[in-house]
């Protein structure tokens, strides 16, 4: 019988280096000899990325309502856990993704102020008991990341245009969700250099690659 795959995920604010290091970890379980599907969220199939497109769209016209973005945001997931993240564990892929239910924990509740209770409600609902095995919380001060993205200079979305301490927020509900389980999600520290964050990231997968075997 296939061996279920491992589920990673990669989270935090905007601009702490997700994307990056997404494929650091895929080419550093690759190189185990691991087969990995890396996707992302909100999105990972073409109808959750057309859900994602209306998650980061300004409409001037209409504001998006704080309960309707909470249920957008697991419509895509619900989509996505069913196309590609419990097909690919079944098949005994291993699945990195960027952001997945932390990032809801840390956006709809702590940030936008939904009870963290609907969202646990929504999550058993959505995901059966599906989790991450690790995740890896990239965190660094607001200011740094403010910075990041300055440089990277694209254009901003309905999220990255937020203001006050939206982002504050944020980082305190990863660091709520980090200790409320240690041994899932651990952090980070991404404001280090990036082959030292890198490094960082390829001990603990060292780790927990011998934990699992
Ligand atoms: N450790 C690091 N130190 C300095 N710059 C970094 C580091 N990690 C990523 N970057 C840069 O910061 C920007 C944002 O990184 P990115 O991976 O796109 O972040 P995210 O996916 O979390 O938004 C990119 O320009 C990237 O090259
Ligand atoms: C997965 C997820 C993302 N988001 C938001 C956070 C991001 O601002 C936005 C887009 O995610 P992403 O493209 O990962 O942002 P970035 O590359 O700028 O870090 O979606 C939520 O609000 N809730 C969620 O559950």
């Amino acid at each position: 019988m296939t061996q279920q795959g491992r589920f990673i995920t990669l989270e935090g604010g905007e601009g702490v280096g997700k994307s990056t290091n997404l494929s650091f970890v895929r080419d550093y379980l690759q190189s185990r000899g691991i087969r990995v599907v890396t996707t992302r969220e909100p999105g990972g199939t073409p109808m959750a990325e057309r859900i994602r497109a209306l998650l980061l769209a300004d409409d001037a016209q209409e504001p998006l309502d704080d309960l309707a973005e909470l249920l957008l945001v697991f419509a895509g997931r619900a989509q996505h856990l069913a196309q590609v993240i419990r097909p690919a564990l079944a098949r005994g892929d291993w699945v990195v993704s960027d952001r997945f239910t932390d990032a809801t924990f840390a956006y709809q509740g702590s940030a936008r102020g939904i009870a963290q209770e609907r969202i646990a409600m929504l999550e058993q609902f959505v995901q059966r008991g599906l989790a991450p095995d690790l995740t890896l919380w990239l965190d660094m001060p607001v200011t740094y990341a403010a910075d990041r993205l300055a440089a990277r200079g694209a254009e901003r979305d309905r999220f990255e245009r937020e203001r006050g301490d939206f982002f504050e927020r944020v980082r305190q509900g990863y660091r709520a969700r980090a200790e409320q389980a240690p041994e899932r999600m651990v952090a980070v520290d991404a404001a280090q250099p990036l082959e030292q964050v890198q490094r960082d990231i390829a001990t603990r997968l060292d780790q927990q690659l011998t934990t699992w075997n």
